[in-house]
């Protein structure tokens, strides 16, 4: 395993992170009325943490959160990670794990780390979780481009 990218500056994650405003992640409702407004923020152990109460709009069956919006937040934190790192990476395979069902109403933490790389291949992991249960768990790889 070679040597992994270290973390960029606040600036220069802020920077990374502001580069997508329409996004249905993380995006300024003012740009995207639709989006999940996601807010990360990053640990001095390099990974990336955000805090989301699970609201009525992002459930399936009632009163369960839809799988494909769990893949979303999970995706998200991922690629805001890379974004720590000061990579800019499309996801090329998501490997999602729905632990338990997430209930409406619940606030969670949804948190990506990076493991390991290849030159430009990037592996990460992420978690949704709560301080007494994790709720899905993912496994990814980025692939960077020259164009994003
Ligand atoms: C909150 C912010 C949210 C922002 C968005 C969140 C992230 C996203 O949703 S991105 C959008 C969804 N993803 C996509 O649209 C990606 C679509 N797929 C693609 O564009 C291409 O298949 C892409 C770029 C992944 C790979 O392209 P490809 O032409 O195969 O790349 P190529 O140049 O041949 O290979 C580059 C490297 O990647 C590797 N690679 C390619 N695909 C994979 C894969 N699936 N698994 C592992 N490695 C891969 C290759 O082996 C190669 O490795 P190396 O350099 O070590 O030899």
């Amino acid at each position: 395993m070679s040597e992994l990218v270290p973390a960029v500056a606040a600036a220069n994650y802020q920077s990374l992170a502001a580069s997508h405003q329409q996004c249905i992640a993380c995006g300024d409702p003012q740009m995207n009325p639709l989006t999940l407004g996601l807010r990360f923020s990053t640990t001095p152990a390099s990974s990336v943490v955000a805090d989301c109460r699970i609201t009525a709009a992002w459930q399936g069956y009632s009163g369960i959160m839809h799988g494909g919006v769990i893949s979303t937040l999970l995706d998200a934190a991922m690629t805001h990670c890379l974004f720590h790192h000061g990579v800019k990476a499309l996801t090329a395979e998501l490997n999602v794990k729905f632990v338990r069902p997430v209930a409406v109403g619940l606030q969670l933490r949804v948190s990506a780390a990076l493991v390991k790389q290849r030159r430009a291949v990037f592996w990460l992991n992420a978690e949704l979780a709560d301080s007494s249960a994790i709720y899905a768990t993912a496994a990814a790889k980025f692939v960077t481009v020259a164009e994003i």
